[in-house]
């Protein structure tokens, strides 16, 4: 076996089909089941755009009405997550409590063990539908606030928003939050995805391909990368009284320093897209509504410093988790829930992976180089 057999980190390797989404870095483009992102987030609730990836379709009214109902009667937090989340302590991190939350969901579903088609659909649909309280109820016991029923006269965003802060909130806070779970919902064969992919390979259960996906997204070179831009604005400093041009010039002189040292700066790069993520104009726009809202220019001079010194140093350019980040800080968030709620949009990615895995499956397990000692024996 030579070196050129051995491709690190699977770069270019093409694992297996998939009909859920299409990347294409040379046209700059994702495709949902056909369908590009962009038109589903200017026009498409969250929760069609989840039977979209699960069913291959968009709903007729019946089908999404059904939906609809069906995730506003499931959305209370349930009584074994509640429990297991007060056992654990307030300063471990929320994507902790969210890999828990999900297996401790497993645990206790009726079809855990049943992996038939109707099965999987059922137990996706439950978690799309149960997981927003498990967000929004770990970050208010971590504000020492109570927890906040859900409402059933809410959508989904609106409940998700109502959940975490305990009032309704504006229209184009709850049009933002659902453009950035359309966004964030699927991604083909990201390391998420694929672990997901691997666990269903060996027949394994639906929650437990959607655990060890949660444990996988966590990383910073992956999901959490959305919280790590919030630090690095932190870094900066976020002074509320700076005018654009000042903050814009801070960051820049930051980025500078921060590549001389030979830094990775999260929220940048991307393993497929070289020339740009196709979701970012998009989240963009989504954050650059939550700037005129709030009235944040400051924030807006942060984002394109940094954006600007990273392209001119080495041309690297953001992806969805640079504009993420600050969307979520600005609605309210606190920082390290923003990749638990990365994860409440993609379940349903993961979840039609999943299916599809198990449709067509074949055991995961690519070869090794060896490169230990050689053979020995015993004396
Ligand atoms: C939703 C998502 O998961 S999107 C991805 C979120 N992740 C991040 O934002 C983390 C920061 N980015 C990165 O670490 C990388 O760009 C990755 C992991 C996403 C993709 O990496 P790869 O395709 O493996 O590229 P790799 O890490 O080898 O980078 C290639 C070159 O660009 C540089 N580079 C890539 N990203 C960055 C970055 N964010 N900051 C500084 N330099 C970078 C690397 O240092 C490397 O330079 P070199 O050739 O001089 O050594
Ligand atoms: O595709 C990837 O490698 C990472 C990514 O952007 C995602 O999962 O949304």
């Amino acid at each position: 076996m030579s070196d050129e057999d051995v491709r690190k980190g699977l770069a270019g390797i093409v694992a297996d089909y998939t009909a859920v989404s299409k990347v294409n870095p040379d046209s700059n483009s994702l495709l949902y089941r056909g369908y590009p992102v962009q038109e589903l987030a200017a026009s498409k609730s969250f929760e069609e755009v989840a039977l979209l990836l699960w069913t291959g379709e968009l709903p007729t009214d019946e089908e999404l009405a059904a939906f609809e109902s069906f995730e506003r009667a499931n959305r209370a937090l349930d009584v074994n997550v509640r429990a297991a989340i007060d056992l654990l302590p307030l300063d471990c991190h929320p994507m902790d409590v969210a890999r828990t939350a999900v297996s401790v969901l497993g645990a206790n579903h009726p079809l855990a063990e049943d992996s038939s088609p109707e099965a999987e659909v059922e137990k996706a649909k439950s978690l799309f539908a149960q997981f927003p309280a498990v967000v929004a109820y770990d970050q208010r016991r971590r504000r020492s606030l109570s927890m906040v029923e859900p409402r059933a006269d809410l959508d989904y965003s609106q409940n998700f928003l109502w959940m975490s802060f305990g009032e309704e909130a504006a229209p184009e806070v709850v049009d933002a939050f659902r453009v950035s779970m359309v966004l964030y919902a699927e991604h083909s064969f990201n390391a998420s995805t694929f672990t997901a992919r691997v666990i269903t390979s060996t027949l394994s259960d639906l929650h437990s391909a959607v655990t060890g996906a949660i444990g996988a997204l966590k990383g910073p070179l992956h999901g959490g990368a959305n919280e790590a831009v919030m630090h690095t604005f932190d870094e900066i400093g976020i002074r509320k009284e700076e005018s654009r041009e000042e903050a814009a010039a801070r960051a820049k002189a930051w980025m500078e320093d921060a590549l001389a040292a030979k830094k990775k700066v999260m929220g940048f790069g991307h393993r497929v897209y070289k020339h740009g993520d196709s979701r970012v104009p998009t989240m963009k726009g989504a954050l650059d509504k939550m700037i005129a809202h709030f009235d944040r220019p400051e924030m807006l001079g942060l984002y394109d410093g940094l954006e600007q010194a990273m392209d001119e140093a080495k041309a690297i350019k953001p992806n969805l988790d640079y504009p993420a980040g600050p969307t979520y800080h600005l609605m309210g968030f606190d920082t390290d829930m923003f990749t638990p709620i990365f994860i409440a949009s993609r379940i349903t990615g993961w979840t039609a992976h999943i299916m599809e895995q198990r449709a067509s499956n074949a055991l995961i397990r690519p070869l090794s180089a060896y490169n230990g000692v050689p053979e020995r024996h015993l004396a």
